[in-house]
């Protein structure tokens, strides 16, 4: 098959030789499709086959990650997302499905080093081998080494049935930590891109995660499927040319992810841009005509109150309604009049000048039109004025989404666009987070995306009319556009020389940001979406107006405090495009919902104290069975506010001796100027261990990472240290379930260091003056 793949890429590189455009094309879709396959071929090679089915029938099959069959169409091995395959994830004793045994295995490279069998029909099995040490749970305890790994061999089945779950409408899974919610995520995707290639090949799919941490951590297992065309994004990085990697502090996201804030900065884009003029004025014939700043205010919001979609491309009729203002001004002020006088007096004089010379006189230019003076006439001469178009281009900028949100650090003007919508402190807290080159957050990319809505494209030219003609060009520039106008009858042949990349980069030069398109996608994956601001679903649902979606979370996890309007934005962005009439509601899209109940991250020592932190957040929710016992205790120690720094350091540096994989030492969000929140227990002490986060792994292998609780989201490492617990619980309204999230990420060793006495005991932690 790979000497096929490869004949394949050399047979489209030869049929390029024809030298027809056609055959470009030919080379260009067989060479990409041929490379697409070799390159499936090599991912697989490494562990291809992994299992093993034995019928009833006395049929093998064997099950891989990829389908092989011999030249003459026998089937090898099938690939794991095929129907035949189904039985491998699916079989139980209680329900055999025709299978007497399964038999994982597993290999390092082409060599078979470990096998472990299930017996599923004893009465079937007629003197088969069973082999098995337990190599599923050796799997789960295996050391992270940082990235994620692909789960094929070991699916179980409750993960299978999401994994193949119907591709239409929307798959909501939910699941506590550890229990495999977004390997099934992935797998699901790698699933419906080979069940339903074409559908969610060419329209893509887009798998979105909280962080930049979370998404490197995964980024691995789709290519390890043989998948690569799968679109994996941040939640910071979803927006073209920004990017976030900082969350708000909890107060400033809780205001800047509401729904409201669609409001207000929809005030905002009808508000009077920054350096704005506040006059305009121009001369016809002599007179002078003027609209002034309240005129001009009117005529801002009738532009808006009549093309109700995109800003930018509201200039040309802002220009009309500008044009009609003048003209109505110009008659107000006894203008036709003047103007016919000031006309007359100039042709008379003209005509004088020619007589002497002896010369025809002029032609009298009617200055009416029905008793009226031409109105086309006077819009013309006024359109062509410097004084106009300069105007029109402060007055109506193309503007950016970013200079939209800087602008609202100006709190004046971001309280114009709150009205009664936010509070003061709220307006400056706001205000002052989007001053000078403070960072983008999370929750800034959201407001970024819906300003990128609101504004959209700038328009397009209206005609293709020569420059000559169109008045909006001006030295060689469409102000409506800022495009520049190249002269279409000169050297035609240029344009064939300029690429679709040129045009590209041509099209953004009007202003960078701005015409990029937004891309929509076929199938839409949310992880931890838990966490989804309504601003943030807002934004998703942009992206998905004709998706499916498989939506995975915990909402035991969640640290957004109105999960109710979350909902509801959540419903909103999986609804699709607004019916057209009110009367005609859209369809219903399927839903289906399932639940993962088996915790396969943590061992059952540390799954006992991450469910008594999840007792004190939800007292009525049920934790996941952990199946794996290591026999190691977590640590819970009770230590001195000022020592907090060194413990952390001295665990971890302990650790690294004790644990192959990773380290996580997890610390509290950075302090915020905002009072905390109060709780069950005292007030949280002086921030000490992380506000400084990066000194505390100081010289320690890169084993070993520094995050604060929002970071820590998915991931997992060999081992945890939780530092300061009772600051994580008091920092939010949503608090203990952020910690619950700290405190269910280590696989085999968990150390928590709290500073509070009361917090020691609800974690279970041996009293003071036994713990170290
Ligand atoms: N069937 C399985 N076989 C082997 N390992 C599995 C299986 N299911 C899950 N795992 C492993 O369990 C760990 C947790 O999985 P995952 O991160 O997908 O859980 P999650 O539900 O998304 O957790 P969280 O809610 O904390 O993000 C991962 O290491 C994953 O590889």
């Amino acid at each position: 098959m790979r000497a096929d793949a490869q004949a394949m890429i050399r047979e489209g590189y030869r049929q390029s030789l024809a030298g027809t455009k056609g055959s470009l094309v030919d080379r260009d879709a067989m060479v990409h499709q041929a490379a697409l396959r070799a390159q499936a071929l090599d991912v697989a090679d490494d562990g291809l086959v992994f299992g093993r089915l034995d019928l009833a029938t006395l049929e093998v099959r064997y099950i891989g990650r990829i389908g092989v069959r011999t030249s003459e169409h026998d089937s090898l091995v099938i690939d794991w997302r095929a129907p035949a395959a189904e039985d491998f994830y699916r079989a139980t004793p209680e329900d055999p499905r025709g299978v007497v045994r399964r038999r994982v295995l597993h290999s390092r490279g082409h060599t078979v080093v470990d096998l472990e069998d299930d017996l599923l029909d004893p009465d079937a099995a007629d003197g088969m081998t069973v082999v098995g040490d337990g190599a599923f749970l050796a799997s789960l305890a295996r050391t992270r080494e940082g990235a994620m790994r692909d789960i094929v061999a070991t699916i179980q089945r409750e993960q299978d049935e999401v994994i193949r779950a119907p591709a239409d409408g929307t798959i909501l899974v939910r699941g506590a930590p550890g229990t495999g919610k977004t390997a099934v995520a992935l797998h699901r995707v790698a699933y419906l891109l080979f069940r339903h290639r074409r559908r969610f090949g060419s329209r893509g799919v887009l798998v979105v995660g909280p962080n930049r941490r979370f998404t490197a951590y995964i980024e691995r297992v789709l290519p390890s499927l043989g998948e690569g065309s799968a679109t994996l994004r941040s939640l910071g990085d979803l927006v073209e040319s920004v990017t976030a990697t900082v969350h708000d502090p909890p107060r400033l996201a809780r205001i800047k992810g509401a729904e409201t804030m669609a409001t207000v900065l929809r005030r905002a884009v009808t508000d009077h841009p920054p350096g704005a003029p506040d006059q305009l004025r121009v001369v016809f014939k002599g007179v002078v005509v003027t609209l002034d700043r309240p005129r001009l205010d009117r005529i801002r919001n009738e532009v808006h109150r009549r093309s109700r979609g995109s800003v930018n491309a509201a200039r040309g009729r802002a220009a009309d309604l500008l044009l009609d203002a003048l003209w109505r001004r110009f008659t107000d002020v006894g203008g036709p009049d003047a103007a016919e006088s000031a006309e007359g007096a100039e042709t008379a004089l003209w005509n004088a000048i020619l007589a002497e010379d002896g010369l025809a006189s002029l032609d009298e230019e009617p200055t009416r039109e029905n008793g009226e003076p031409k109105r086309t006439r006077f819009e013309a001469r006024v359109r062509e004025q410097r004084a106009f178009t300069d105007f029109l281009i402060a007055w109506w900028p193309i503007r950016r989404p970013l200079d939209v949100l800087r602008s609202l650090a100006d709190p004046s003007r971001l309280r114009r666009a709150a009205a009664r919508d936010l509070d003061t402190t709220d307006i400056e807290h706001v205000a002052a987070s989007w001053s000078g080159n403070s960072p983008l957050t999370y929750q800034d990319i959201a407001l970024l995306d819906e300003l990128d809505s609101l504004l959209g494209s700038p328009p397009r030219p209206r005609t293709t009319a020569p420059a000559d003609d169109d008045p909006f060009v001006v030295d060689g520039v469409n102000i409506l556009t800022g495009e520049e106008v190249v002269d279409e009858t000169w050297e035609p042949e240029m344009r064939e020389l300029t690429t679709s990349i040129e045009r590209l980069e041509r099209s953004r030069r009007v202003d960078d940001g701005v015409v990029e398109e937004r891309p929509e996608y076929a199938h839409i994956v949310v992880d931890e979406a838990q966490d989804l601001s309504p601003m943030q679903w807002r934004m998703l649902g942009r992206r998905g107006r004709h998706a499916s979606w498989t939506i995975v979370e915990d909402p035991a996890q969640s640290a957004w405090e109105d999960l109710d309007a979350a909902r509801r934005a959540m419903e909103t962005a999986l609804g699709g495009p607004r019916p057209r009439s009110r009367r005609k509601p859209t369809p219903q899209r399927p839903r289906h919902e399932y639940e993962l109940t088996t915790n396969y991250r943590n061992s059952t020592e540390i799954a006992a104290v991450s469910a008594r932190v999840l007792a004190m957040a939800l007292p009525d929710a049920s934790p996941a069975r952990a199946v794996r016992t290591s026999g190691i205790d977590p640590q819970i120690r009770l230590i001195a506010p000022p020592d907090l720094a060194t413990t952390a350091r001295a665990a971890a540096e302990e650790l690294l001796t004790q644990v192959e994989g990773t380290i996580g030492i997890i610390v509290p969000m950075p302090p915020d100027d905002e009072p905390t929140q109060t709780t069950l227990f005292d007030t949280p002490p002086e921030p000490a261990a992380w506000t400084a986060p990066d000194h505390l792994a100081e010289g320690l292998p890169d084993r070993v990472q520094v995050l604060n609780v929002l970071e820590a989201k998915g991931l997992e490492f060999d081992a945890a240290v939780i530092v300061a617990p009772e600051t994580v619980a008091a920092q939010s309204p949503r608090g203990l379930r952020v910690l619950y999230v700290a405190v269910s990420r280590a696989t085999q060793y968990l150390t928590i260091l709290t500073t509070e006495e009361a917090f020691l005991k609800s974690l279970g932690g041996d009293p003071p003056g036994r713990s170290g």
